[in-house]
């Protein structure tokens, strides 16, 4: 089967997406681990599947797999570029555009700067809706990695995180800890580990060790939860810039029952065929 594809980037976070409207595309998660591998396949963090809607007031359904074969509530680079695809595959020439995934449905919205904002849903905080194993609904909970009890904050994004404050994002063991935190037992379903650097009261930077894909050099539903999770604690006021190691995200949000807003760029770095 030959499979067309485009290769994109949010920062550096990097995505194989496909159209599968025009193209049938029904995908093992080894063919999902081959088309990621940045060895042997084409190379990404994670794939993106465009399909066609399967309710009304919506215009498309995408989904996420991450570069391990799993599939995944949300991905907020993913987002904006997906908006980027549908538009240059002729595929809408609507500005905000309403899509599924997996978590629900969020709006992005194509700006005349070429940059794309997402409404990337209300933010979810108990632990049951993580899913992490703990009795309470507090801001701060502790958790225990490699002889150390980290302070984490909880956040839902769609998908799964856990943020934490570091002194420094160069010196933070994200190497380290990331995989112990990503795989903790009290998170059923694996999470994504942040590591959030506050330089003022608006402005942070991060790094993101994801579920399934390792560290990126940016994660946008990160970058909303770092965010979140930063003005829950009494660090940070909204609007606030994300600097990431692929470059800045902007991160706005109104409190507790409103929607996140993160705007940034998407790219286009080529487009290809591949034989599976
Ligand atoms: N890179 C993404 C998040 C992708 C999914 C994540 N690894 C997960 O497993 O939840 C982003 O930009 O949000």
């Amino acid at each position: 089967m030959k499979l067309k594809f485009s290769k994109m980037h949010g920062l550096g976070n990097d995505f194989v997406v496909l159209d599968g409207i025009r193209q049938a595309v029904a995908l093992t998660p080894e063919q999902l681990r081959y088309l990621a591998d940045r060895h042997f396949g084409v190379g990404c963090d994670q794939i993106l599947l465009v399909e066609k809607a399967s309710q009304a007031g919506v215009d498309f359904r995408y989904r996420i797999f991450n570069a391990d074969g799993s599939e995944v509530e949300q991905c907020g680079n993913g987002a904006r570029c997906f908006v980027r695809f549908v538009h240059e595959q002729g595929l809408t020439d609507k500005r905000e555009i309403r899509v599924e995934t997996l978590k629900g449905i969020i709006a992005p919205r194509l700006e005349g700067d070429g940059k794309v904002t997402v409404d990337m849903g209300i933010p979810r905080f108990l632990p049951n809706q993580i899913p992490f194993l703990h009795d309470e609904d507090v801001v701060i909970y502790n958790l225990d990695v490699a002889d150390e009890s980290l302070e984490i904050s909880v956040v839902s994004m769609g998908n799964p995180h856990a943020v934490q404050v570091v002194a420094s994002v160069d010196t933070a063991p994200v190497g380290e800890h990331g995989p112990l935190i990503e795989n903790h037992e009290r998170f059923p379903q694996r999470v994504n580990a942040g590591f959030m650097q506050v330089v003022d009261r608006h402005a942070i930077k991060l790094r993101v060790y994801e579920r399934g894909s390792g560290e990126t050099l940016a994660c946008g539903t990160g970058a909303c939860a770092a965010v979140v999770a930063g003005i829950r604690r009494g660090l940070l006021d909204s609007p606030v810039r994300v600097t990431t190691r692929g470059g800045d995200l902007n991160i706005a949000w109104g409190g507790v029952d409103r929607p996140v807003l993160m705007t940034g760029p998407a790219m286009t770095v080529f487009s290809g065929e591949i034989e599976l």
